[in-house]
C-alpha cells in the first residue's frame, strides 16, 4: 500500500497547516537522559482529524500532553496557527484518558457543561442556560441537563464530557483514548457523535489511541510512531467516504487493507520469528 496516499481532502488540508510539530523530542530523568519521544515531525491540518497510533509506551500521550502546553519538550517546537506553544493555547481543549471521571460530582449536568462555558461569548443567565442547551441537544442529553453525574451511565457520562469541552467553543481538540472505558456499542455511539460534532465545525482533532480500527473508522489520517524513543515511521490517508457508517465502512475493501497495513505495522518486531 502507498504510505503517501494523499487524498483530495488530504491535500487540501496539507495546504493549510494549523499544528506543526518540528524535530519535538521529550527526555525524562536527569538531563532528560531518557527519551521517551526520539524526533517528532508531524503537520496536522486545520479541520483534519488525526489519529496517532503506536505501540504502548512509545510516548503518544506525552505528545499529546506537549501539543496541549502541559508538558515541555526537551527539543523542537510546536507552532499553533503560527504560534509557539509556550503552555496550554487558548481555544485548545484536552480530553484524558476516561475524561468522564473529570466530571464534578457536586454540579448537574448542565451546570458542569456551563463550566466550559466562554465567559465572553455566553454572558446573561439566560444565555448560558441556552448555550448548554444547545450543546446538551447536540449530544442527546437535554432531558438530562437537572441530573448530576453519578445518576448517568458511563457513555451519557462521556457525552456530558464532551459537551463541555466543546462549550469553551475550541479550535482543537486533543482526544487521548477516549473511548477506552466504555463498552462496544457505546464506543461506537461516541464514534458517531464525536464524527457528526466535528463535520459541523471546523474542529481540528487529535486523537491518541492503541485501537486500529477506531483510527481508521474516524480519522482523514492516521499517523504511525515507532517504538520509544519514537518518530513517526509511516502516515495513512484513510481515503474512505464520509458520512462514514460503523456497519458499511468497516466492510469495505479499502478499510480492510488499511487495517491490514496498520496492524502489520505495529506488530512488526513484535512477533516471534517463525
Ligand atoms: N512524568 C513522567 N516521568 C517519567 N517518565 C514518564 C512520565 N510520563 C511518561 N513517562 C514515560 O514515557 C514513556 C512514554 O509514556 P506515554 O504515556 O507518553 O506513552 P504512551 O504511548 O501514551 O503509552 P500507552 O499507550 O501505554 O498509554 C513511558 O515509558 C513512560 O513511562
Amino acid at each position: 500500500m502507498n504510505a503517501q496516499n494523499i487524498t483530495p481532502r488530504g491535500q487540501a488540508v496539507a495546504q493549510h497547516t494549523l499544528i506543526s510539530i518540528e524535530a519535538v523530542s521529550k527526555g525524562y530523568g536527569t538531563g532528560n537522559a531518557n527519551l521517551a519521544v526520539g524526533s517528532v515531525d508531524l503537520q496536522v491540518g486545520r479541520g483534519e482529524f488525526l489519529s496517532i497510533v503506536g505501540p504502548s509506551g512509545c510516548g503518544k500521550s506525552t505528545l499529546l500532553k506537549i501539543i496541549a502546553g502541559l508538558v515541555p519538550q526537551s527539543s523542537g517546537t510546536i507552532l499553533i496557527d503560527g504560534r509557539p506553544v509556550q503552555g496550554p493555547p487558548a481555544k485548545l481543549v484536552y480530553l484524558f484518558q476516561q475524561y468522564a471521571k473529570s466530571l464534578f460530582p457536586w454540579l448537574t449536568v448542565e451546570q458542569n457543561v456551563a463550566f466550559g462555558l466562554d465567559p465572553t461569548v455566553a454572558r446573561s443567565k439566560a444565555e448560558r442556560h441556552a448555550r448548554c442547551m444547545d450543546l446538551l441537544g447536540k449530544v442527546g442529553l437535554a432531558a438530562s441537563a437537572q441530573l448530576y453525574p453519578y445518576q448517568l451511565s458511563g457513555g451519557m457520562q462521556q457525552r456530558v464530557a464532551i459537551a463541555r469541552a466543546l462549550a469553551a467553543d475550541p479550535k482543537v481538540l486533543l482526544l487521548d483514548e477516549p473511548f477506552s472505558s466504555v463498552d462496544a456499542l457505546t464506543r461506537l455511539e461516541l464514534h458517531d457523535l464525536v464524527l457528526s460534532l466535528w463535520e459541523s465545525t471546523d474542529l481540528t482533532v487529535v486523537l491518541v489511541t492503541h485501537d486500529v480500527e477506531e483510527a481508521i473508522y474516524l480519522s482523514d489520517r492516521v499517523a504511525v510512531l515507532g517504538p520509544r524513543p519514537s518518530t513517526v515511521t509511516h502516515s495513512y490517508h484513510t481515503d474512505l467516504p464520509r458520512p462514514r457508517d460503523p456497519v458499511a465502512t468497516p466492510a469495505m475493501e479499502r478499510y480492510q487493507l488499511l487495517r491490514i497495513e496498520l496492524l502489520e505495522r505495529l506488530l512488526s518486531g513484535r512477533r516471534p520469528k517463525p
